[in-house]
């Protein structure tokens, strides 16, 4: 036995193994049961009718003198095989009706939430007995009647288990790479859900016994000459107290079956979800694994509100990779709609490397999923432009925007491990996108595929090809996410914080990594982080947001001889170095960043700012280019270090 192989039959317990052999025994029944009792069943013999239990007749016999032994033996083929047929019929239905709202818009997906909680709130079997009674009395009626009481559960189970993957940065990534949506949820989602519904429909099975068997014994299922366990429960429950046997025997068969499905569900269940407690104990020093990230659907920006904030300075029509004109997401909220990125404006040229800094809730990520058209619902989007690589995403056709999107921008997620689909092999996610986009055979997506795997310097690209995702260690998967971006020929990357769940080793490899994928491809690089220092390790240029807004756009250059935000001068003071007084507690900025909702009216960073005045407080300060850079703040600081003589940071006591 493989190591695996032992390791689950150690998992597996008593249950699973009383399970296993029950299986054993219902499948044997099934084959051989009409074979070698078949005969036997159908003798009749009028003389022997209604007879107690005997060594002839374990059970005794029926009205017509048949052995009821036999009979509940060779019942056994009709009745497994209708609860799988029944079981197979519903949970068809159920999952492709699950997965037709992913094709649908918000108001279809809105319609069919309703439809299904109507159906489900509709007693099965008062469904199943009308369906029964309409489609006909027999096996066939009560097999579709079945069938269609339980779709509506597993649709709804298929819905939300496929809505919470749908959440993943896996099925974003593939979103980005221009996937189709009924490639996505065949390759991506569907996957990805098969265990907890094979677990359901284990389940299920014995309840469809169980229930058939109802229909069956009410008179609804199986018909004379034929019979399952039900009818003959049904034929004999009459002489329950004078011959209990031949009533028992078909009683027991429905218990001892249900019980054995119900103990591989069990199992089953138990297997998954160990598997899962695993999985997560692995992911555990992936800092913030799991705890990310919103980025499903979401609209791309349509044409809105007008700009009140001064765009960079002037370029020809070519030479930017990305241009963003007062771009907003809001999301509606119970006491109001909350601004997450309010009005954000930026140019990116061809070649150009930009940092987006701040800290956590300042709308970094906002602002690139919405650049992506990947926030998810019910956030909307609205810009006065959005262009990428000339042009405007909003403006095109579903296929033609996946297409265009696919092509021209890499997103490289926060965390590599769920970027990638876990069930599907490296090679496969690799070489999806170009297959699908780029036309191309099978075997140049593969070739295409390796060199650029080698391109980031992954070790033994075919063999990575021929592995999952957990098989790689972080850097090599964050390697591999960025090589996927690669396979178009993306005019912008997207980095989202992509060293954040790396050890700081493998953080250097990945940031040089990107450096020179843009020196090579030209490729503009857009890197959100909440470490200004990492960011100037990379950028050239260096956008600083506070509350949603950009405070601060300036070069690396600049920034390093002065911040002229006070946001940002404390921000690089927060910044631990070489040179800090280890005995000095390290500078932190005071205060916390305000919430969406209780912005106040004024400059959002007034009430931390120690040069705050009234104007500050009252009025929002506009982003205005000055001295080559852009700064909102009614107060900028002066250019040159030799000038000031304040601090905005404070020092924070031991603890
Ligand atoms: N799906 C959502 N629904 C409602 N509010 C959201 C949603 N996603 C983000 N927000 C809010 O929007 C604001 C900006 O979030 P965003 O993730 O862009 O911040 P960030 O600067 O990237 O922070 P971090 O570094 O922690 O990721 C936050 O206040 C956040 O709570």
């Amino acid at each position: 036995m493989t190591k695996q192989g032992g390791r689950y039959a150690s998992r597996i317990g008593p249950t699973g193994i009383m399970g296993a052999l029950g299986l054993l025994l219902l499948l044997f029944l099934a084959a051989c049961g009409p074979v070698i009792w078949g005969a036997d069943a159908s003798h009749l013999d009028v003389a022997a009718a209604q007879q107690g239990p005997s060594a002839r007749h374990l059970l005794g016999t029926d009205s017509l003198g048949r052995d009821m032994f036999a009979r509940v033996m060779a019942g056994a083929r009709l009745s497994l095989i209708l609860a799988v047929l029944a079981t197979a019929l519903g949970s068809a239905a159920g999952v492709l009706l699950g997965a037709f709202p992913t094709v649908l818009g918000r108001r279809g997906r809105r319609a069919w939430e309703s439809a299904m909680n109507t159906a489900i709130a509709f007693p099965a079997l008062l469904l199943a007995l009308c369906v029964a009674t309409v489609a006909g009395v027999g096996a066939k009626g009560a097999v579709l009647a079945l069938a269609l009481a339980t779709a509506p559960n597993y649709a709804r189970l298929t819905y939300t288990l496929a809505s919470s993957v749908s959440g993943s940065d896996y099925v974003s990534a593939a979103r980005m790479l221009g996937v189709s949506r009924a490639r996505l949820m065949l390759r991506h989602v569907l996957p990805n859900i098969a265990e907890p519904l094979i677990v359901t429909t284990t389940l299920q099975v014995g309840g469809m016994l169980i229930a058939l068997s109802g229909l069956s014994f009410l008179g609804l299922g199986v018909q004379p000459p034929s019979y399952d366990w039900g009818r003959l429960l049904s034929e004999n429950v009459n002489r329950i107290y004078t011959a209990p046997a031949a009533a028992l025997g078909p009683g027991v068969a429905i218990v001892v079956a249900g019980l054995v499905f119900n103990a591989l569900g069990e199992t089953a269940a138990a297997l998954v979800r160990d598997d899962a407690a695993s999985s997560a104990r692995d992911a555990r020093p992936r800092r913030f694994a799991g705890a990310r990230r919103r980025t499903t659907a979401g609209g791309l920006p349509r044409a809105g509100t007008t700009a009140q904030q001064t765009a960079v300075p002037a370029a020809g029509p070519d030479a930017y990779a990305l241009r963003v004109h007062d771009l907003r997401v809001l999301f509606p909220g119970p006491a109001g709609p909350v601004h997450t990125v309010r009005g954000v404006t930026l140019d990116v040229r061809h070649g150009e490397t930009v940092g987006i800094v701040g800290e956590s809730g300042s709308g970094k990520t906002l602002t690139a999923m919405a650049i992506a058209g990947l926030v998810p619902e019910p956030g909307q989007v609205t810009a006065d432009r959005l262009e990428i690589a000339g042009r405007d995403p909003g403006t095109l056709r579903a296929p033609e925007r996946r297409r265009l999107l696919g092509s021209t921008t890499a997103v490289v997620f926060q965390d590599p491990l769920s970027s990638f689909n876990p069930a599907l092999k490296m090679g496969r996610q690799l070489t999806e996108a170009s297959e699908a986009h780029l036309g191309l055979p099978h075997a140049e997506a593969i070739r295409l595929a390796q060199d650029r795997l080698k391109q980031v310097r992954v070790p033994s690209p075919a063999i990575r090809m021929a592995q999952y995702p957990h098989e790689l260690s972080g850097g090599m998967r964050q390697r591999a996410m960025i090589a996927m971006g690669l396979m178009g020929k993306p005019e912008l990357i997207i980095a989202d914080e992509p060293t954040t769940a790396l050890d700081v080793t493998v953080q250097e490899q990945i940031v040089r990594l990107l450096g020179r994928i843009n020196e090579d491809t030209g490729a503009a690089v857009l890197m959100i982080s909440h470490d200004i220092s990492v960011v100037t390790s990379l950028c050239r240029r260096v956008v600083v947001m506070y509350a949603g807004r950009i405070v601060e756009d300036v070069a690396v250059g600049s920034l390093l001889d002065g911040p002229a935000h006070p946001y940002t001068e404390a921000l690089l003071a927060a910044v631990p170095h070489m040179g800090n007084d280890r005995d000095q507690p390290l500078a932190t900025i005071p205060g916390r960043p305000p919430q969406s909702l209780e912005l106040p009216p004024g400059c959002a960073f007034a009430p931390r700012c120690r040069f705050v005045s009234d104007k500050c407080r009252g009025e929002q300060p506009p982003l205005e280019f000055r001295d080559g850079r852009r700064v909102a703040c009614w107060h900028p600081r002066p250019p040159s270090p030799a000038d000031r003589t304040d601090t905005t940071t404070t020092k924070a006591g031991p603890a």
